[in-house]
């Protein structure tokens, strides 16, 4: 089975109190009740700039150019007990931003710092991945997960 091309995208901004990225709590959907990245599925026709512009947007209704997408890397995930959710997902970062977040259907968006992720809200692989991207690492991770589909077998990191 072919995995899902999804995208994400992590919004960054310097705060007084650091610097901050902006996470969502997902309302519908797979991952419900997780705080997850901002993104979604890339759909017929669309390249994933043009997807993950549009995702930011009906998610955050924040404004991004991909002129300002800054490419992190890639996260295949794995659900060997469930193969129909695995998941190629481009993850991009971006600093430049017009807007301010809004709830949507599917996401309360919420800024956190990077050095307090809400990390018992995510996903329990998030920890492995989300930090090295942040902190600018560009690299490719394969998460695989055990068959309760909610705790990591295994996650390995390449450069690509
Ligand atoms: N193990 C995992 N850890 C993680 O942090 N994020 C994961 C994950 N497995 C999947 N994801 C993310 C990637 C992707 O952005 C998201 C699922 O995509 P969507 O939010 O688009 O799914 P939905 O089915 O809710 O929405 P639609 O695409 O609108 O149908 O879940």
């Amino acid at each position: 089975m072919t995995a899902a091309a999804v995208t994400l995208c992590f919004l960054l901004r310097t705060a007084d109190s650091g610097e901050q990225v902006l996470l969502g709590l997902k309302k519908t959907g797979f991952g419900t009740g997780k705080v997850v990245g901002i993104g979604g599925h890339v759909e017929a026709g669309e390249t994933t700039g043009q997807a993950i512009c549009r995702e930011v947007a009906e998610e955050t209704g924040i404004a991004v150019l991909e002129a300002d997408l800054i490419p992190a890397g890639v996260v295949d995930f794995v659900f060997p007990a469930r193969p129909e959710w695995d998941m190629n997902t481009v993850v991009y970062l971006c600093r430049t931003f017009a807007g301010v977040e809004q709830e949507s259907d599917e996401i309360a968006p919420r800024w956190y710092g990077v050095g307090q992720l809400p990390e018992a809200q995510m996903w329990a692989d998030a920890v492995r991945w989300l930090p090295a991207f942040l902190a600018g690492d560009r690299a490719h991770w394969r998460i695989v997960m055990n068959p309760d589909n909610e705790t990591v077998a295994a996650s390995t990191r390449t450069l690509k």
